[in-house]
């Protein structure tokens, strides 16, 4: 008789938060239509001038999970990874956020509204309710978390 081999553990299968970090560089302006120019200037002041200005943002996607009892993962980082190209680098990187990216063209670029932008590319790819949050570094002095509310 053939004999199957069957993982049995008695332990209870533990919950996990695992993070990828990817960086990327753009440029962008913040700048909202629906406002008079006086009103971005007063508002967003330098970050509106005409020109625009570029960050190297850096961003945390953080997934959820229990460990799988076979492969000791919540999920393979190189999948992950795989994903992270598909929904940031190929859209966002080197780009500039308000020309180059749709979703941005009505939606002012600022790093709440990238943080959410990231957030719905992601969970299309994940499988459901994996992704726990994404955390968006604009500069080292300014950061953003969304968890999908
Ligand atoms: C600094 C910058 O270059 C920005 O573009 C900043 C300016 N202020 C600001 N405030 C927010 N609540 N969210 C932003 O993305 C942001 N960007
Ligand atoms: O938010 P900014 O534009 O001022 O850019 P920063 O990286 O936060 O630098 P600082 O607050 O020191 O100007
Ligand atoms: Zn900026």
């Amino acid at each position: 008789m053939e004999k199957s081999l069957r993982c049995v553990s008695s332990k209870a299968e533990r919950f996990c938060y695992i993070t990828r970090v990817q960086s990327f560089s753009a440029c962008h302006r913040l700048h909202s239509k629906s406002l008079s120019d006086e009103e971005n200037r007063r508002i967003f002041g330098k970050c509106n001038n005409p020109n625009g200005h570029g960050h190297n943002y850096k961003v945390e996607v953080t997934v959820q999970g229990k460990i799988d009892q076979n492969t000791g993962m919540v999920m393979n980082l190189t999948d992950l990874q795989q994903y992270i190209e598909e929904a940031i680098m190929k859209p966002l990187d080197h780009r500039n956020l308000d020309l180059d990216v749709p979703y941005f063209a009505n939606t002012v670029s600022t790093t709440e509204n990238l943080a959410v932008y990231i957030w719905d590319n992601m969970v299309k790819l994940l499988p459901p309710n994996m992704l726990y949050e994404i955390k968006v570094h604009e500069t080292d002095k300014n950061i953003v978390v969304y968890r999908g509310e």
